[in-house]
């Protein structure tokens, strides 16, 4: 089993890492456009396999699809982070391009492989991979939804000073500013979390996991990574184990929550094929007036790259 991670930088190398802890492959490779780049990465990290005791090699080349060959996943990581001031969506007109040629080189080296978008801005660049890849939408998918659910349950497990093992949540939406937590279907153990939080408590909870990645942008400078790359990580175990596991993936709707041709968060099964279900969960009034919301702030982004014809 070969698993390939494309873009060698903060995410890419902490995303290959966490791949090679967990022994998800035999092999990992490591692929990014600066020269040595990936090479010294790939070659730090299997410097850790005898301290941290796992056996998946990882190899770093520069542009070198020929290695990346028969990959049965594949994460794309490369392009740029954004920087305070920005907004992820400022990132399309240099990330398009580089999602797209990168997804050219993939295709054609790893036909069927699975393909997992983290580069930014999330929704849309998975939208411009689908089109390029040209493959069936179960195989192109986005990490973003793992990732902010993993803010917004440590946000609640640090305020309600319990294990974030034990809190259950779902995030819908695009990967922005308008994504939609909801506390309708957030438990801690079983409990709904609205019986043990107060409304105001909660509430500014849910609006600092909105901003969550610019929360870390204005901290650093440019993005986070580990809570993504492991987030990346997570949705190629549960690809590679088979575990069907529910996570809020970045998926193309085909009628579901009644809309058609639009990348969005929403809770699927995540097994060997990749997207096995997407699930239609109940919404209220107020609950689908915020995801339409959060789909028409991913279709104006959409707009801009269909006026860049590059697709
Ligand atoms: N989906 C999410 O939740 C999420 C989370 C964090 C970051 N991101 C996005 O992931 C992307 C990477 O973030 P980062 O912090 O790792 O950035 P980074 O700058 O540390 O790394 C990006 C890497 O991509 C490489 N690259 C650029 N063009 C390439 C190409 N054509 N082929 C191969 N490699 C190429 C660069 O050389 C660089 O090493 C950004 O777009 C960021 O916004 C998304
Ligand atoms: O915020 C960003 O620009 C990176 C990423 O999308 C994140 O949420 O951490």
């Amino acid at each position: 089993m070969k698993i390939t991670v494309v873009g060698a930088g903060n995410v890419g190398a902490t995303c290959a890492n966490c791949i090679a802890q967990k022994e998800l492959a035999n092999e990992v490779i490591l692929v990014d456009i600066k020269e040595g780049l990936s090479e010294g990465k790939a070659l730090d990290m299997w410097q850790t396999a005898p301290i941290n005791y796992y056996n998946t090699h990882v190899k770093g080349v520069t542009n070198d699809y020929a290695a990346t060959a028969g990959s049965e996943v594949v994460v794309i990581t490369s392009g740029l982070p954004r920087k305070p001031g920005m907004s992820r969506d400022d990132l399309i007109s240099i990330n398009a391009g580089i999602v797209k040629s990168v997804t050219e080189n993939v295709v054609k080296h790893s036909p069927d492989a699975i393909i997992i978008i983290v580069s930014n801005p999330l929704d849309v660049m998975t939208y411009a991979a689908f089109l390029t890849a040209k493959k069936a939408s179960n195989k192109v998918f986005g990490m973003a939804g793992v990732l902010d659910t993993a803010r917004y349950r440590a946000f609640l497990a640090e305020e309600l000073n319990v294990s974030p093992k034990d809190i259950q949540a779902l995030l819908m939406g695009g990967h922005g500013d308008t994504m939609v937590p909801l506390p309708r279907y957030t438990t801690v153990a079983g409990i709904p979390v609205t019986e043990l939080i107060e409304a105001d408590k909660l509430e500014a909870i849910i609006e600092r996991t909105k901003k969550g990645g610019g929360e870390l942008v204005n901290l650093m400078g440019t993005s986070a990574w580990y809570a993504p790359g492991a987030a990346a990580a997570q949705m190629v175990e549960a690809i590679v184990r088979d575990q069907k596991r529910i996570f809020p993936v970045c998926a193309l709707l085909n009628g579901e929550y009644g809309m058609k041709d639009i990348y969005l968060g929403v809770p699927v099964k995540l097994g060997k094929n990749g997207i096995e279900e997407v699930i239609e969960v109940k919404l209220n009034k107020e609950e689908m007036e915020l995801l339409e919301g959060s789909a028409a702030a991913v279709k104006s982004v959409m707009k801009v790259l269909d006026e860049m014809n590059i697709m």
